[in-house]
């Protein structure tokens, strides 16, 4: 089976957030499973700087290559790399005028630059010749590839039998612009209606992956119900209910190669189960590193995320100086929404022995902050699936968490009795239900010492592996494979 996945972040080569885990990690098990994937993505300015640092080198496979049906004349070059250490081949589109800005979603016309990477991703199957059985499209990036394969290309012979899966990993992102657009994609104005992809007066990308993918998933079982609902459904629950039998949630996995304790080189001190103690050192040399109090038993608390309303910081700004009250630490690495980032800027100086913000983008920080941390923080007002609470089980540090999407998926209240669970929660999004969760963990890990032994034992014990899920998308792409006409 040859499986293209196609996506706008992919790791190592762009990151910007869990997107481009998924897309790095999944074909690499995929490939174990005997698929044969292909990866394709832009060549984003980013992707040449960090050719050096990730050691891949970059070959230009064909250039000059038109996009029909698009109003443009840009033309773009087609390079070539592998995923490291996988012979899973990337192709990266390549055109300076949309894929050249220095962070992955900047640039001159966001829709416009989606729109012409997802025609190019046809035809760069095309004029390769790559014999592809499923297009896996992640995100609203990539939305209206369905849309083309459905009504431009649909009497393409090339692509006669090449079917579709959208994985939507955020609903919250649609790609929703405005209806002039219409013209530059070269779509036929039949499909400007509510039907197609028409959203209140505008194009929503999404929605077009949608309406025209064969089978349709989300990042966790719970997340693929909310989004039917209204409360999660970002206006599109009316559409994703119209879909509910070929809408699937699969969890995402974590890469277990990358995400090591015991070899990840971008820690202090790696350690296992069987010497956690080691963990400590790290918690000590973070202390340190970041200029704050050093000292093992202080309860570090940690948060690594992008700085949006997503992510519960709301509820956790109105709590944030009673958690500290607590004598804990609490280590927040970010970047986003600038009242977030001068929220937590404003909180270090008032609390410089308890906070350490960190508003930057530093992979080899988050993974110290993952291992050093005690517990990791995620009140989400909503959580697709969540990366995060599953490296810290990962690492031993108790995830703390809202339980909605994949959170609840995840991470299971600990039970004192049974002993069994590895985290703590809330149900109810409010900042009094966060602050009472924050306390039992801190709880906890002061006063019932075996009890923490055993969550930080079963939350590394947890089975997050890619293999689980990378055997469930299969079953998806047969599924989208056995509606071909
Ligand atoms: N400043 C920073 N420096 C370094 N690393 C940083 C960072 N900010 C964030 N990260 C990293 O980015 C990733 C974030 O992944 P998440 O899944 O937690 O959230 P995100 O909302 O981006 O992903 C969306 O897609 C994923 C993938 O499907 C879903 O899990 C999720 O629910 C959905 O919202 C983690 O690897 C984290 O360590």
């Amino acid at each position: 089976m040859k499986v293209a996945l196609i996506s706008y972040e992919v790791y190592p080569f762009a990151k910007v957030g869990g997107l481009a885990d998924v897309v790095g990690a999944l074909p690499k098990y995929l490939e174990k499973l005997s698929v044969e994937p292909i990866v394709i993505m832009p060549k984003h300015k980013i992707v040449e700087k960090n050719a050096e640092k990730f050691l891949y080198t970059l070959e230009k496979v064909k250039g000059d290559i038109e996009v029909p049906f698009l109003k443009t004349d840009e033309k773009f070059d087609i390079y070539k790399t592998t995923i490291p250490r996988t012979n899973v081949p990337v192709y990266f589109i390549a055109n300076d005028y949309y894929f050249s800005a220095d962070e992955v979603y900047e640039g001159p016309d966001l829709a416009e630059q989606a729109i012409y990477f997802s025609a190019a991703v046809l035809e760069t199957l095309k004029v390769l010749n790559l014999p592809i059985d499923v297009l896996h499209v992640n995100d609203w990036q990539t939305g209206l590839i369905p849309v083309y394969l459905k009504s431009l290309y649909k009497d393409d012979e090339f692509f006669g039998k090449i079917v579709t899966l959208l994985t939507i990993h955020n609903l919250g992102y649609q790609g929703i612009f405005g209806s002039k657009y219409m013209e530059f994609s070269g779509l036929p104005s039949y499909l400007y209606n509510i039907d197609g992809i028409e959203f209140y007066g505008k194009i929503n990308f999404l929605k077009g992956g949608i309406l025209f993918s064969d089978i349709i998933n989300t990042v966790s079982p719970t997340y693929a119900m909310e989004i039917q609902t209204k409360e999660y459904g970002e206006k599109l629950d009316g559409v994703l209910r119209l879909r509910s039998s070929d809408l699937y949630g699969i969890l995402n996995g974590i890469d277990y190669d990358e995400y090591n304790p015991e070899t990840d080189r971008r820690i202090y001190v790696n350690y296992s189960l069987n010497d956690i103690e080691k963990k400590y050192e790290n918690k000590k040399l973070l202390q340190k590193d970041l200029g704050l109090p050093v000292g093992e038993n202080i309860p570090m608390i940690g948060m690594i995320t992008r700085l949006v309303d997503q992510k519960g910081l709301d509820i956790l700004s109105e709590v944030l100086r009673y958690i500290v009250n607590y004598n804990v630490q609490f280590v927040i690495l970010g970047t986003g929404d600038e009242k977030y980032e001068d929220m937590f800027r404003k909180m270090e100086e008032e609390f410089p022995e308890n906070i350490s913000a960190n508003i930057k983008f530093d992979i080899n920080l988050a993974q110290k902050i993952y291992a050093a941390s005690d517990m990791f923080l995620m009140p989400s007002r909503y959580e697709p699936c969540g990366l995060g609470q599953m490296y810290s089980l990962r690492y031993g540090t108790i995830p703390v968490v809202r339980y909605t999407g994949g959170l609840a998926d995840t991470v299971l209240e600990y039970d004192e009795k049974k002993m069994i669970g590895n985290g703590f929660g809330f149900v109810e999004y409010g900042s009094s239900q966060l602050l009472k969760a924050v306390a039992k963990a801190i709880d906890f890990y002061r006063n019932k010492k075996v009890h923490w032994k055993k969550l930080v034992d079963n939350a590394m014990k947890t089975d997050l592996s890619w293999e689980r899920s990378a055997k469930e998308y299969i079953k998806l792409y047969n599924k989208a494979m056995s509606k071909r006409v």
